[in-house]
C-alpha cells in the first residue's frame, strides 16, 4: 500500500485550488494565440500548445499534493466569454462575422474588420478583464459542453481527479448586459429559468462523463444584492441541487464577505461550499451557523496577494473550522489566476525578501502543508518551520521601514492636499496660458510599443546595447511620435511613453520600497499580461523618473506636451501591496513620492500634467459600507500628489474600463482640471450620465476604442462627438481616444487619429 493510500484511511485532509493561471511559465499561450492571430500558425497548432500547457499545470498541482485539480477554467481569452459560449449566448452578428467557431469566439473577444467586439470590463475589484455577455428577450440558450468535456477527459485520462469549474448562472446573468437590440430596461435575470435548463443539461453531461464534483463560481453573491437577487439565488440553487443527473455541487464565492448570501448558500441543497476564509466575517458566519453537513473548501490561503502565509494563524482558523464542519478541504480563497506562477524563479530579488514571497506554486505548497498539518503537525514540520522563519524575518526586517518617509507623511497637512485656487478661476487662467481651441484634441499618453522599442529594451536587459544607445533609440521614437502628432494636428501632445515597459512597473522600478519581478506575469485581458510590482517597504523617490523624457519631447515642439504619471491609487491597485499597514498609509507615501515628480516636471516648464488613475473605480470596495472610507484616502492621495502646482498648470487625469456612474462625486473630488474617460464601447452613454451628474470640469469621453484593431471612420468618431457635445457644454469637452495606444499598430493609430482630428475639426466648425 502506498503512503498516500494509508493517509486516506487514517483521515487524509484534502487540498485544492479554485483555479490556475493559463499563460504557462513563459507565456507560451500568449505567444501561441498571437501567432495564430497573425496567421503564422494553425488552429491545431494552437490547440496542441494549449493541451500541453494544461497537462503541465495539472501535473504540477498533482505532484505537489493537490488532490482534485480544477478543469475548464483554462481559456483562450476569458472564462466569462467561455461561459457565454457554453450556454450558447452568442449574438447573431458574430456568427456571421467569421468562418470557424474559434474565429467567431475571437471576434466576440476582440472584434475583426466586420464586427466590433463585446464590451470588456473589470472582474470585480481585480485587474483582470472579462467580456460582458449580451442578452435580450430573444436570447435562446443552448448547452455546448464540448470544451468542458474535452478538458475533463484530458485530465482524467492523465490520471487526475478533475473538478470542472463553471461560472454560475447567477453571476453570469448579473455580469451580462442588455444587447443593443434589447429594451434598455431589459433585466438579464428574467432569463434565469431557461439558463438553468441549460446548466442542468451541462451538469448532466459532466456527470455522465464521470465528474464526481463540479465547482460553480458565484462571486456575485459577495456584492450588495437586493432581496430579489437572493431569492433568485435560492431558487437557482434549488433547481441545480434537485436535478437528478448531476455531480456533487461545490458553490464557490470569493473576494469579500457573503453576509446575507451566506445563509442562502448554507441552506441550499448542494454538497459543498468554497468560501473565502481570508475574510474574518465569513469564518465567523461558518462558525456560528455551521454548514448543515456540507463540505467546506476553506479558502485560507489568499489567492490575491504574494506574501508567505502566517501558517500558525491559518492553522488556528482551520482547526476551529474543522471542529465545526464535517468535511473540510484546505484551499485558496479564489483562483490563482491573479498571482504570478513561481517566486523561486525571481532570482534577481534579494534572497531575504524573496523568502517572504508566495506565488501560485508556493501557495499550492502552503495549501498542502496546512492540510497535512491539520492531520499531523509533525508530518509537515519542515515546511511549517520554513514558513515561520519567513514570516518572522519579514516582521523583524528593518528594510520595510524608512524614518524619513514616516516623518514626511506625519507632517502632511490638509492644505497640502488642496489647490489654492478654485476650478472656475483656474480654468480662465489656464485658457489664457495655453490658448487651446474649443474641443481640444489629445491622446492618453502611450503610442504603439513597437517591436523595435521592445527589442531595444530586451537588448539593454541582456547587455547587448549600452544605456546611451537605448536612450538614443527612445529619443528617436519620441521624436517620431511628436512629428506624427504635429502632422496630424493634435493640440496637446504626448511623448508616447516608449521608455515604459508598463505604466506601473516603470515607476515601481525607480521607487524605493518597491520591487519588480522578472517572470511574474499575470493575465490582464486576453493575451495581455502585466508584472505587478510588489510594495514591500516604505516608498520614496530617490530621483526624477520622467523629467528628462518630457524635456526632450517638449524641446521638439511649440505645442504643449503633457507630463505623464501614474497616480497613487493605480500604483497600488496594480501592484501587490504590503499587508502589514493600512493601504491608505501606503497610498500617502506613494502620493508624496509622485508629488516630488510633479514639482520637478513643473519646475522644468511643464504646464499640463496628467496623473492617470484608471484603477480608481475598480478598487472601490465590493461592499458599499466600505466605500466612503476608501474614497476618502483615494481622492486625498491623488490631491496630495497633484496639488502643489500653480493655478495656471493644468492637471489632467484618465480612467478607463469601468462604470463611472457611482463615482462622479469622487471624480469631482480629485479636483483635476481635465479627465479623459473610456466611453466608446458603451456608445457614449457616459455623456448623458456626466450631464446628469452635473460634472462641470473638463472632460474627454473617449471616441476611439483602442482595444480593438478596428479603425473608426471620421463619421463614427463624429457621431460619438456629437453625442458628447449634445449632452455637455462644448467648452467642457475634449476629444481623445478611450485609452493609451500602446497595444495598437502604428498604421491603425495614424488612420484612427487622423479621423479623430477630422471629426473634431468638423464638429468645431459646426458649433
Ligand atoms: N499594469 C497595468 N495594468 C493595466 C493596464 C496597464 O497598462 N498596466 N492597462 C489596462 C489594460 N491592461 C493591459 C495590460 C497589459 C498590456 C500590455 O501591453 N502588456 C504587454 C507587456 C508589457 C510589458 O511589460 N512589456 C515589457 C516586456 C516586453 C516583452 O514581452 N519582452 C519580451 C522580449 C521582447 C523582444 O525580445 O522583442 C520578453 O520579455 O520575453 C517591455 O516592453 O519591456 C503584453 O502582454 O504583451 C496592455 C494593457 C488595465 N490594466
Ligand atoms: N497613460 C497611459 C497610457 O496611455 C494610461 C493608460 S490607462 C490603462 O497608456
Ligand atoms: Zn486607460
Amino acid at each position: 500500500m502506498t503512503e498516500r493510500m494509508t493517509e486516506h484511511i487514517s483521515g487524509h485532509t484534502d487540498a485544492t485550488v479554485l483555479g490556475w493561471p493559463r499563460q504557462g511559465p513563459r507565456r507560451e499561450l500568449k505567444r501561441a494565440i498571437e501567432s495564430y492571430w497573425a496567421g503564422r500558425t494553425s488552429e491545431s497548432e494552437l490547440h496542441d500548445v494549449a493541451t500541453g500547457l494544461r497537462a503541465d499545470a495539472w501535473k504540477l498541482l498533482s505532484d505537489n499534493g493537490i488532490d482534485e485539480v480544477p478543469t475548464g477554467d483554462f481559456s483562450y481569452y476569458d472564462h466569462v466569454l467561455d461561459t457565454a459560449w457554453t450556454v450558447g449566448a452568442i449574438p447573431q452578428r458574430y456568427r456571421a462575422a467569421a468562418d470557424t467557431d474559434l474565429d467567431v469566439y475571437f471576434a466576440m473577444a476582440r472584434g475583426n474588420d466586420r464586427v466590433a467586439p463585446l464590451e470588456m470590463t473589470k472582474w470585480f475589484d481585480t485587474n483582470y478583464h472579462y467580456l460582458v455577455p449580451e442578452l435580450s428577450p430573444t436570447t435562446t440558450f443552448a448547452a455546448d459542453p464540448a470544451r468542458q468535456l474535452e478538458h475533463f477527459a484530458q485530465a482524467t485520462e492523465a490520471g487526475h481527479t478533475a473538478r470542472p469549474v463553471l461560472v454560475g448562472p447567477l453571476t453570469f446573468l448579473l455580469l451580462s448586459k442588455p444587447a443593443p437590440n434589447a429594451p434598455a430596461d431589459f433585466d438579464p435575470l428574467t432569463l434565469l429559468e431557461p439558463l438553468l435548463d441549460v446548466y442542468v443539461e451541462i451538469l448532466g453531461a459532466l456527470h455522465d462523463a464521470g465528474a464526481a464534483w463540479v465547482q460553480i463560481d458565484e462571486p456575485a453573491l459577495v456584492l450588495d444584492q437586493p432581496a430579489s437577487v437572493l431569492d433568485a439565488a435560492r431558487h437557482a440553487l434549488d433547481r441545480l441541487g434537485t436535478a437528478t443527473n448531476r455531480p456533487k455541487l461545490l458553490i464557490a464565492s470569493y473576494f469579500a464577505a457573503l453576509q446575507d448570501a451566506f445563509e442562502v448558500l448554507a441552506d441550499a441543497p448542494v454538497d459543498g461550499l468554497a468560501i473565502d476564509c481570508t475574510v474574518p466575517d465569513n469564518v465567523t458566519a461558518i462558525l456560528e451557523h455551521g454548514l448543515s453537513g456540507k463540505r467546506l473548501v476553506a479558502g485560507v490561503i489568499d489567492g490575491r496577494n504574494v506574501w508567505v502565509a502566517d501558517v500558525d494563524d491559518r492553522l488556528a482558523t482551520l482547526r476551529r473550522l474543522d471542529a465545526r464542519v464535517d468535511d473540510l478541504v484546505v484551499g485558496t480563497s479564489c483562483s490563482l489566476l491573479h498571482v504570478p506562477l513561481d517566486a523561486s524563479r525571481e532570482t534577481a530579488v534579494d534572497e531575504e525578501v524573496r523568502s517572504w514571497l508566495a506565488f501560485a506554486r508556493e501557495k499550492v505548497l502552503e495549501v498542502r502543508t496546512l492540510a497535512t498539518a491539520l492531520d499531523d503537525e509533525s508530518a509537515a514540520a519542515a515546511a511549517l518551520e520554513s514558513s515561520r522563519r519567513a514570516v518572522a524575518s519579514r516582521r523583524a526586517s528593518t528594510r520595510t521601514h524608512d524614518d524619513a518617509v514616516r516623518s514626511r507623511v506625519a507632517a502632511v497637512s490638509d492644505a497640502d492636499a488642496h489647490r489654492t485656487t478654485p476650478f472656475d478661476q483656474r480654468r480662465a487662467q489656464q485658457q489664457e496660458a495655453l490658448g487651446l481651441p474649443l474641443l481640444p484634441t489629445t491622446t492618453i499618453g502611450s503610442f504603439p510599443q513597437t517591436d523595435a522599442v521592445r527589442k531595444a529594451r530586451a537588448s539593454l536587459r541582456r547587455g547587448e546595447i549600452d544605456g546611451a544607445t537605448y536612450e538614443t533609440a527612445m529619443q528617436d521614437e519620441i521624436s517620431a511620435v511628436i512629428s506624427l502628432q504635429e502632422e496630424l494636428g493634435l493640440d496637446v501632445l504626448v511623448h508616447g511613453e516608449p521608455e515604459r515597459n508598463d505604466m506601473v512597473q516603470y515607476f515601481a522600478e525607480q521607487l524605493d520600497g518597491y520591487l519588480a519581478t522578472t517572470h511574474g506575469w499575470v493575465q490582464s485581458y486576453g493575451t495581455r499580461c502585466v508584472r505587478p510590482p510588489i510594495v514591500f517597504g516604505d516608498v520614496s523617490r530617490p530621483q526624477p523618473m520622467t523629467v528628462r523624457w518630457w524635456q526632450y519631447a517638449q524641446s521638439l515642439t511649440e505645442r504643449p506636451v503633457k507630463g505623464m504619471l501614474t497616480g497613487p491609487v493605480t500604483m497600488l491597485a496594480w501592484s501587490f501591496v504590503r499587508d502589514d499597514q493600512p493601504v491608505g498609509d501606503t497610498a500617502r507615501q506613494v502620493a508624496l513620492a509622485l508629488r516630488n515628480e510633479v514639482t520637478d516636471l513643473e519646475d522644468a516648464g511643464c504646464r499640463v500634467i496628467q496623473v492617470d488613475e484608471p484603477a480608481l473605480r475598480e478598487t472601490l470596495p465590493l461592499r458599499k459600507s466600505e466605500r466612503a472610507a476608501y474614497l476618502d484616502w483615494a481622492t486625498e492621495s491623488f490631491r496630495l500628489a497633484t496639488s502643489s502646482v500653480a493655478s495656471t498648470t493644468q492637471v489632467h487625469t484618465h480612467m478607463c474600463y469601468a462604470d463611472f456612474g457611482d463615482i462622479f462625486a469622487a471624480i469631482d473630488d480629485l479636483d483635476a482640471d481635465v479627465i479623459s474617460l473610456e466611453a466608446t464601447r458603451s456608445g457614449m452613454s457616459l455623456a448623458d450620465e456626466l450631464e446628469q451628474s452635473g460634472y462641470a470640469k473638463g472632460v474627454g469621453p473617449g471616441v476611439y476604442d483602442i482595444h480593438s484593431p478596428r479603425v473608426p471612420s471620421a463619421d463614427e468618431v463624429r457621431a460619438l462627438l456629437e453625442k458628447a457635445v449634445g449632452a455637455l457644454p462644448a467648452r467642457q469637452v475634449w476629444v481623445n481616444p478611450d485609452c493609451g495606444l500602446k497595444t495598437r499598430r502604428p498604421d491603425e493609430v495614424r488612420s484612427a487619429l487622423a479621423n479623430l482630428v477630422t471629426a473634431a475639426t468638423a464638429a468645431r466648425a459646426s458649433l
